[in-house]
């Protein structure tokens, strides 16, 4: 209803040509898992390596979204559901201005993730699962949450109180307690080098 009177406009400078400046393509690489499943750190080493290699390239994390647009945003199911939809919106306008965009959110319902995909589109967005069993997270514990969580200071934790429903078909799976974090950024890169290809 509010949408009636907004006539979209034809944009002369187009997201290929920015891809064919930047000479390379441009997608989200969504990470998806538990809290302390590793996510943080193999993106922000991607981020790096990618950064390095001349691609230009952004993330998108709990420090830089919850702390600033979504602040005030808790961990209900439906404030996971806006959090996550705002930041797939963002994540959309940097992929249409030529930016690689990572991602690092728990995003645990399977709902949630196919909303995400409908927004960035299939072909920009690149699911990768975290796979850490919940044994593993709470016994690394990076920053307490689990004790916490356990006991019951933390409503809605995810794993604990709070579902994490795994992806079925991610474009890439890594299982960090059968690979290094060396080897598991290694491996994404390799996976991901076809995806920088112009289209
Ligand atoms: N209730 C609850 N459940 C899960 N996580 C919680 C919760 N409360 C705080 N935290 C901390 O917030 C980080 C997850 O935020 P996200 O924006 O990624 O979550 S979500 O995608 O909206 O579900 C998550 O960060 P990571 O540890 O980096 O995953 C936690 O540190
Ligand atoms: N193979 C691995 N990949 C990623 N992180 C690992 C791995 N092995 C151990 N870790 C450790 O697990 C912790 C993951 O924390 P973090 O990256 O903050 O997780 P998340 O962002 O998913 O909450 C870090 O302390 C990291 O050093």
């Amino acid at each position: 209803m509010f949408m009636e009177h907004i006539i979209p406009h034809d944009y002369i400078v187009t997201r290929k040509d920015r891809n064919g400046r930047n000479d390379h393509s441009s997608f989200v690489l969504w990470f998806t898992g538990l809290s302390g499943s590793g996510k943080s750190t193999i993106a922000n080493l991607v981020e790096k390596e990618l950064f390095f290699k001349g691609i230009q390239v952004f993330s998108l994390d709990g420090d830089n979204i919850r702390a600033g647009i979504n602040k005030g945003l808790t961990f209900s199911e439906g404030d996971r559901y806006e959090n996550l939809r705002r930041i797939a919106e963002i994540a959309k306008l940097f992929v249409d201005s030529g930016v690689v965009v990572i991602a690092a959110f728990v995003s645990p319902l399977k709902k949630d993730r196919e909303m995400i995909e409908a927004i960035v589109g299939s072909d920009d967005f690149v699911e990768v699962f975290v796979d850490t069993s919940l044994e593993e997270c709470e016994r690394r514990d990076v920053k307490g949450l689990y004790k916490k969580a356990r006991a019951g200071e933390i409503k809605n934790f995810t794993g604990i109180s709070a579902p994490y429903e795994a992806p079925e078909n991610p474009f890439l799976e890594i299982k960090t307690e059968e690979m290094s974090v060396e080897e598991a950024v290694e491996k994404v890169l390799v996976d991901i080098n076809q995806k920088l290809a112009l289209k």
